[in-house]
């Protein structure tokens, strides 16, 4: 196999607790992870030459601090790989949105290259790797919908029934860093002593990104008019969900014109893993 073209998945936060924070600086989460049909697109071609090279629809995300080239650089170092790669983004998901597109296009690229370069590491040694680029890497090299724990990267699976969601991006960036360390994010929300199903359930970054960013709360207001909402991540994006797919696609018709949406089922499983597992079978 030389090349291989996969997604990189969206991820919803369906709800983050914070539960204190540790020396380092990073903040101890109890977060439920989902997986939406919905992502970036990942083209992959193994070069001889041994250099690791991006290009991309949006010409300022090629470059080295892309966690696309920091997660091929850091496999190669690991395995001592001879080979190198051609990869194409092509960016769909909303930037700095609380969607995952920067640890999702990293831990696609750690799960293709991984074949593509014959380096034979397990999804737990790949889970590894991708920790060191970002706490959202692990669950999507690990693939499987999940509650974490940690700084969210012990992960625990779940069964959810799918949903519909309508994602909307308010057009506004907001930092993860910046969320992080500011003073007034609660940071002391008890651990779930039960199960999750029958607990209150929140994004307890909203409040505050809601009083930074008063577009966020102006997006969560209108979403809330059509179906339960909430905050994914640290922000922007906010999602809503629906039983049926014809409801989410009316409120994306109605969305107003200075905010962005797309409307994805949420799946159990990655589909970068359904994806690389179907060629994987044809071989
Ligand atoms: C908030 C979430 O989106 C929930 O899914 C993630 O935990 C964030 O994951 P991520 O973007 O992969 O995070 P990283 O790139 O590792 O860290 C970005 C910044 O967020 C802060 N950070 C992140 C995760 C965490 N559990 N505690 C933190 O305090 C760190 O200060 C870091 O400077
Ligand atoms: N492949 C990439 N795609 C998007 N952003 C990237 C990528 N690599 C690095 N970045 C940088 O990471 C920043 C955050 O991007 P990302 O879209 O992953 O945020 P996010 O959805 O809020 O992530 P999370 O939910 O994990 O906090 C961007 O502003 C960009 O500078």
């Amino acid at each position: 196999m030389t090349s291989l073209s996969l997604i990189a998945p969206a991820k919803l936060n369906l709800f983050l607790h914070i539960n204190g924070r540790r020396a380092d600086g990073y903040h101890e989460l109890e977060t439920l992870f989902v997986f939406l049909n919905y992502g970036d697109q990942l083209d992959f071609t193994v070069n001889p030459n041994g250099q690791i090279q991006l290009s991309c629809d949006n010409q300022a995300l090629a470059n080295n601090d892309n966690l696309i080239i920091k997660a091929a650089r850091a496999l190669k170092e690991h395995s001592h790989a001879l080979l190198g790669v051609d990869i194409h983004l092509t960016k769909r998901l909303p930037m700095g949105g609380g969607v995952g597109g920067g640890s999702s296009d990293a831990a696609t690229t750690l799960l293709a290259l991984n074949q593509l370069w014959q380096c034979g590491y397990t999804l737990d040694q790949l889970a590894e790797i991708g920790l060191t680029l970002g706490a959202d890497v692990p669950v999507f090299v690990r693939g499987f919908a999940a509650i974490a724990h940690g700084i969210g990267e012990q992960l625990e699976a779940v069964d959810l029934p799918p949903s519909w969601y309508l994602v909307v991006h308010p057009n506004v960036h907001i930092s993860t860093q910046a969320i992080f360390t500011h003073p007034d994010l609660p940071r002391d929300t008890p651990k779930l002593s039960g199960p999750w199903q029958s607990a209150k359930l929140y994004n307890d970054c909203e409040s505050l990104v809601k009083k930074l960013a008063p577009e966020v709360e102006k997006t969560l207001l209108w979403l809330l008019e059509y179906a339960p909402s909430r905050m994914t991540g640290t922000g922007a994006c906010c999602f809503a969900s629906f039983a049926e797919e014809a409801d989410a696609l009316k409120a994306l018709n109605a969305l107003p014109a200075h905010w962005q949406g797309f409307v994805a089922q949420s799946v159990n499983l990655s589909p970068a893993h359904l994806e690389l597992n179907a060629k994987l079978n044809l071989l």
